[in-house]
C-alpha cells in the first residue's frame, strides 16, 4: 500500500476502509477480511457505534498494531472541552487498544460554535499520547482558518464528501495550501448511479478495470485519500487493487467535469448540517 505523509510526519495509507454500518460479529469478520486483503487504514467514529468491533478485528488480525492506522471521530454533543476529553478516552477504551491513530472532529456544527473548544481537547489528547494525529471532518476553509487563528494548530487531515458528482477541487486546493491531506467520504457515491455512467464505463473498459476502481484511482491521482466502505470480500479487494494503472490527464479532467453544485448528498452541507 502506498502512503501519504501527514504534516505531523506520520505516514498514512492512500486508501482506507469505511466502516459505517459494519457492526456486530459479522462486522468483526468483515473488517478482518479487509485487513487480510491489505487494508491498513480503518475509518470509524464514536457515532457509528462500532469502535468496539473495529478494535476487536484489529486485535484479532495478526497484523502488528503499529502497521494499522485507526481513525475515530468526536460527535457534536461532546464539543465542550471536558466532554471531549472524556469522549476520546471512551473511544479508546471501547477499541481495547492503547491509543487511536487519528482522531477527527466529526462535524463543525457551526450553529453551536464549540468546535474550537473541541479542537483544544484534541490538541491536548495528542500531547497526552491518547491519539497520534488529529484532524477534522466536514470542515470548510472558514472553520479551519479559525482553528489556525485561535490555536495555531492545523489539522493533519480533513475528511469531506467527495465523488465524481461533487469533486471538492476548491476544498482540496485550500487543504493542500495548509499542508492538510483531504480524505474522501462516500468516495464512490454510495455505489448509486456511477456504474451506469457512460463516461466512467468507457474509461473503465479502456483500462480493463471496474467503474469503481477508476473512480478510486481518480481520487488518488488528484491527491485525495478515499475510504470506500465494503463488507464484501471481493469488493474490498477490488477497491484497493488500483495501484497498477494510471488515468491520463484527459481522463481525470473528464471525470472532474461531471461535478455540479448540487451533486452532494442531500442535507450534508457543513455550513448548515448539525450532527450530534
Ligand atoms: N466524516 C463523515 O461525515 C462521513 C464519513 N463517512 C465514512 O466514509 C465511508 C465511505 O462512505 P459511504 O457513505 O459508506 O459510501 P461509499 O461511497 O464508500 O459506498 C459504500 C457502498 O458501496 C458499496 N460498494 C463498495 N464497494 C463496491 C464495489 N466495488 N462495487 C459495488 N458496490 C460497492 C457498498 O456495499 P457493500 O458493503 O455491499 O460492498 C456500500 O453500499 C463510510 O463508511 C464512513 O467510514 C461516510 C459518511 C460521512
Ligand atoms: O456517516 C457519517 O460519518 C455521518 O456523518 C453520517 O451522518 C452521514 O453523513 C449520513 O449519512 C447522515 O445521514
Amino acid at each position: 500500500m502506498e502512503n501519504y505523509i501527514l504534516n505531523d510526519g506520520f505516514a498514512i495509507p492512500k486508501v482506507g476502509l469505511g466502516t459505517y454500518g459494519l457492526r456486530g460479529e459479522l462486522g468483526v469478520r468483515q473488517i478482518e477480511t479487509a485487513i487480510q486483503s491489505g487494508y491498513r487504514l480503518i475509518d470509524s467514529a464514536y457515532n457509528y457505534e462500532n469502535e468496539g468491533i473495529v478494535g476487536k478485528a484489529i486485535r484479532n488480525s495478526g497484523v502488528s498494531r503499529d502497521q494499522i492506522t485507526l481513525t475515530s471521530k468526536l460527535p457534536g454533543r461532546y464539543h465542550e472541552y471536558d466532554k471531549a476529553m472524556i469522549a476520546i478516552q471512551e473511544s479508546i477504551a471501547r477499541t481495547g487498544l492503547d491509543y487511536i491513530d487519528l482522531y477527527l472532529i466529526h462535524w463543525p456544527n457551526p450553529k453551536e460554535d464549540k468546535y474550537v473548544e473541541a479542537w483544544q481537547a484534541l490538541i491536548n489528547a495528542q500531547k497526552l499520547g491518547l491519539v497520534r494525529s488529529i484532524g477534522t471532518s466536514n470542515f470548510l476553509p472558514e472553520h479551519i482558518d479559525r482553528l489556525e487563528k485561535e490555536t495555531g494548530v492545523l489539522p493533519a487531515v480533513n475528511q469531506v464528501e467527495t465523488h465524481p458528482n461533487f469533486n471538492q477541487e476548491a476544498q482540496r486546493e485550500y487543504d493542500a495550501s495548509k499542508g492538510i491531506i483531504t480524505e474522501a467520504w462516500s468516495p464512490i457515491g454510495r455505489a448509486t448511479d456511477m456504474m451506469s455512467n457512460d463516461l466512467i464505463t468507457e474509461i473503465a473498459q479502456a483500462h480493463n478495470k471496474t467503474a469503481y476502481q477508476v473512480i478510486l484511482r481518480w481520487h488518488i491521482q488528484r491527491g485525495f485519500l478515499p475510504i470506500p466502505k465494503s463488507g464484501n470480500y471481493q469488493r474490498q479487494r477490488q477497491n484497493i487493487d488500483i495501484f497498477d494503472f494510471n488515468l491520463s490527464e484527459g481522463e481525470v479532467a473528464k471525470i472532474n467535469s461531471m461535478s455540479h453544485e448540487d451533486g452532494r448528498q442531500k442535507d450534508q452541507n457543513p455550513a448548515e448540517y448539525q450532527e450530534f
